[in-house]
């Protein structure tokens, strides 16, 4: 993901590095000129050239401003930019990831991962790579440059300054390296408890678990904060020894040079020069040793990101056969899944054949499959044997993302997501109104919609939390009777309507979508009554399949889940 990040900016980077060579061109340029400058003063000689030097120093400096100012445009652009792009990204991954791989990702972890891992991408493109191609190297050149110009006996002194410091750097890495793992660690859990927190108010409250969970997340704070300042104090203490490092030699420097100007073998430009050049030495060498320990934290923040996205894609999600037309027969021929390679097959050889338009209900106990199923149907689980066909088409060979063009699914789980009523219906697609209003008023919700100030443009919160949890489902009901498309797959879609809303919805959808494929998975048998054929599933098999009225007749388990809904209706 860095490298196509990466080559977004290419332009930007090629640009924020030459101006860094330019930079340090002036910059050292500059303080030579200085020199010769300070010495045609102070040894009185060519009084006449002054000018002309005033002016190419004045030059130099306002280049050096110049560029400065205008390696701010990539400086600003390069971070920022990266940091997003990495996240855009990141989505992009995980749409195309294995559904089942998605599942076990923990949103609030990941979250975190996501924003450690892509600020720490960018800390490693531009902080570290960039900022030496920019300034360290450019800086180094040509410091060493007119330093060797002057005297080339000072590079030993710089040399053995330079083992000091690398020495020092070795020791500080090994001891940050722990704290930054774990601080790591630390923030994604701090990110995993609070984001339950927030999302699962209702939960929490009545549980009366809130003052638990925020003392857990104070202790994690703590630790937080105590782990940066750590972090902090060990940086810190790097730049204080290696200031006292400098002082050092600039002394030695500065007497060996006092003892040359007496002995006439110097200049006071000369000896002012290397002072200054000494400084642009090393700063790139403490800058190095700084910014390598951030790179080696950043990769280890940037490994874990990758790692946590490092799942495999949904194989036929975007290749494989297009569905042009579907019909909407779909066939089962022994078709058994596991969720789990060590623990039993879940799903185990169920055969069935839906012919094309035609209405199914999927009925059995809790835990019995069926959600299960609709997903191997929808492509979203692949099974583990026995085949699988739609339209004749093995789903393993169909481009799953042109079936999805053509299929309408609610899924068991809260199916509204953070937006307006009109972006929950018709996402951003333009959408004809009228159409908009007959779908809400076939599913009930026409009245309450028209005595909202703001219409169709209502937000509905996140999850839909400022809906009822009919109002959610008959808001999903309302984008599907919109979507009209060729096969229609509801999980549990009525589990929160009263009796004759959800009679006269499903009404409306039997009637709306015949001729068309549609699939219930229903607990509430009266439900699904009219359907064209029932499956019944117990334990992970299809046990049985036929009309309502004849699984009455013949099979007893289907008559016990009967007596169950009814006892509901009687009761309810
Ligand atoms: N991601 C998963 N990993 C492991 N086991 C799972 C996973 N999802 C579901 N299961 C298990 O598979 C079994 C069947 O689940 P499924 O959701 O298909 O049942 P269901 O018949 O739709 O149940 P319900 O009527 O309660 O929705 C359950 O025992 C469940 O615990």
């Amino acid at each position: 993901m860095l490298k196509n990040s990466v080559s977004l900016f290419k332009k930007q980077i090629v640009l924020y590095v030459l101006l860094g060579f330019a930079l340090q061109f002036a910059s050292a340029y500059g303080i030579h000129t200085f020199q010769r400058l300070i010495d045609r003063i102070s040894l009185s000689s060519g009084l006449g050239q002054l000018g002309s030097l005033l002016l190419l120093y004045g030059v130099l400096l306002g280049a050096c401003a110049l560029l400065n100012y205008a390696a701010e445009y990539p400086q600003t652009q390069l971070p920022r930019g990266l940091t997003e792009k990495l996240k855009l990204l990141a989505l992009t991954r995980l749409s195309n990831m294995d559904y089942r791989a998605y599942r076990d990702l923990g949103t609030g972890e990941l979250i975190q991962s996501i924003e450690n891992g892509a600020q720490a991408g960018a800390g490693i493109v531009y902080g570290f790579y960039l900022r030496i191609l920019h300034e360290l190297l450019p800086t180094l050149l040509f410091s060493l440059l007119f330093i060797g110009f002057y005297s080339p006996g000072i590079m030993l002194v710089i040399a053995a300054g330079y083992a000091v410091v690398f020495l020092l750097t070795r020791l500080l890495l090994r001891f940050l390296y722990s704290i930054k793992a774990s601080l790591l660690a630390s923030q994604e859990n701090l990110s995993r408890y609070s984001v339950r927190g927030f999302m699962e108010l209702v939960v929490f409250r009545l549980n009366r678990r809130y003052p638990d969970e925020i003392r857990k997340l104070n202790g994690i704070t703590d630790d937080i904060v105590r782990k940066n300042v750590q972090i902090r104090m060990v940086h810190e203490s790097f730049f204080a020894l290696f200031e006292l490092l400098i002082i050092g030699v600039k002394i030695v420097v500065l007497a060996l040079g006092i003892r040359q100007i007496a002995a006439g073998e110097s200049t006071i430009g000369t000896v002012l020069a290397l002072l200054l050049l000494i400084d642009k030495v090393y700063s790139p060498i403490a800058i190095f040793n700084v910014i390598y320990v951030n790179y080696r934290l950043d990769r280890l923040a940037y490994d874990r990101f990758e790692r946590s996205l490092d799942a495999p894609e949904d194989r036929n999600l975007n290749r494989g056969r297009q569905v042009e037309t579907l019909r909407g027969s779909i066939r089962f021929e022994h078709v058994s899944f596991r969720y789990d390679a060590d623990r039993p097959a879940l799903l185990r050889g169920v055969s069935f054949s839906l012919p094309a338009g035609s209405s199914t209900a999927i009925v059995g106990l809790s835990g019995s499959g069926k959600s299960t199923l609709v997903k191997l149907l929808l492509g979203l689980l692949k099974k583990e044997s026995g085949r699988l066909t739609i339209d004749g088409f093995d789903i393993d060979e169909l481009c799953l993302d042109s079936l999805y063009a053509r299929t309408s699914y609610i899924s068991q789980d809260a199916p509204i997501f953070d937006d307006t009523l009109r972006g929950n219906l018709a996402f951003d697609a333009p959408a004809d109104e009228a159409e908009l209003l007959r779908a809400l008023d076939d599913v009930r919700l026409g009245d309450k919609l028209r005595s909202l100030p703001e219409g169709l443009d209502t937000p509905v919160g996140e999850r839909g939390m400022k809906l009822s949890g009919g109002e959610k489902q008959r808001l999903a009901f309302a984008r599907v009777l919109f979507q009209r498309r060729d096969l229609v797959v509801f999980d549990e879609p009525v589990s929160a309507l009263d009796n004759i809303t959800e009679r006269r919805i499903m009404e409306t959808v039997l009637d709306r979508f015949r001729g068309r494929t549609l699939i219930i998975v229903a607990h509430r048998l009266h439900a699904i009554r009219s359907v064209d054929r029932i499956l019944l599933m117990r334990g992970g098999e299809l046990v049985d399949q036929g009309r309502f009225e004849d699984l009455l007749a013949r099979s007893a388990y289907f008559r016990e889940l009967w007596s169950k809904d009814g006892d509901v209706q009687a009761h309810g």
